[in-house]
């Protein structure tokens, strides 16, 4: 028997002629937080959609070990439904009891009189999180979960999703936010042009990628982008030299970049 939680060898999926996935080989661990990285249109919700059973795929083959419980795509379920009916419903197609302890940790109380309609996008999220676990799964998929949520939000589901994993659960999300993955995922795979073209730690991914960072300046004369490896150094000729020139700086952003200049960056040195 298998150790892994999910094991996909060679798995393919078209769409009439756009090839999404062209043999996709990974395998994610029982008791990991396994994260799905691609920018829009990568093939993430394919990828977990054949996993589930929920898509059909052209060819390879999928093994799961454990029970799945889905975190639903935001507006899958009826406007005037209310979460506790929809709890409750869950419950009974799953033939369980309604765990009130997991229904507490996610604040479920507070939300229980509005419709789905009326609930926000973090109570959203919280109530599909929910319905993902009624059936006490031993994995999880989460489906860009933190996606439009603000930072209060964010830090309470990864809390949440780091309980998850100290309960002995796989936890498999996907996500296009390097920064947001990085701290809590156990391993990484980034799905780019049909394959992957990364898996491992993200401290592998560092070292792959380097630690680079973007400098975005906003003077009076425009905007700029200066890619480096040192921020201080960086930082400071760029500001000692603008001030030499008499050149006013209104703003200034430092960030790790987008997963698109990650990618640019593994293609590059793959090709060489
Ligand atoms: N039912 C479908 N029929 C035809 N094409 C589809 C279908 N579902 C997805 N696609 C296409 O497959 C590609 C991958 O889509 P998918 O939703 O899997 O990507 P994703 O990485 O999850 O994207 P996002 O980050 O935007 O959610 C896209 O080009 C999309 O247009």
């Amino acid at each position: 028997m298998m150790n892994s939680a999910i094991q996909v060898r060679g798995l393919k999926k078209s769409y009439d002629n756009n090839i999404v996935l062209n043999g996709l080989d990974f395998q994610i661990e029982k008791g990991e937080i396994f994260a799905l990285l691609g920018v829009n249109g990568a093939g993430k919700t394919t990828t977990f959609e054949c996993i589930e059973g929920l898509r059909k795929y052209d060819s390879g083959t999928i093994m799961v070990n454990g029970k799945m419980g889905i975190q639903l795509q935001s507006s899958s379920l009826p406007a005037h439904i209310k979460p506790m009916e929809a709890i409750k419903l869950f419950a009974k197609w799953n033939g369980v009891k309604i765990d009130y302890t997991m229904l507490n940790t996610l604040d479920i109380k507070e939300i229980e009189k509005k419709q789905y309609a009326q609930l926000s996008t973090g109570q959203k999220r919280r109530l599909h999180l929910a319905l993902a676990l009624i059936g006490n799964p031993d994995i999880i998929f989460l489906d860009e979960p933190t996606a439009g949520l603000d930072v209060e939000g964010r830090v309470s589901l990864h809390e949440q999703i780091r309980k998850l994993k100290l309960q002995g659960k796989t936890i498999v999300l996907a996500s296009h936010d390097m920064a947001e993955v990085e701290t809590l995922c156990d391993r990484i795979a980034i799905l780019n042009s049909g394959n992957i073209v990364f898996c491992g730690t993200a401290s592998e991914l560092t070292n792959k990628v380097g630690r680079k960072y973007f400098i975005h300046i906003k003077t009076e004369q425009g905007d700029n982008t200066f890619k480096t490896d040192n921020i201080e150094n960086t930082l400071i000729s760029l500001l000692s030299d603008l001030r030499q020139k008499g050149i006013q700086v209104l703003d200034i952003k430092v960030d790790r970049g987008t997963l698109e200049q990650h990618f640019i960056e593994i293609a590059r040195r793959e090709s060489k």
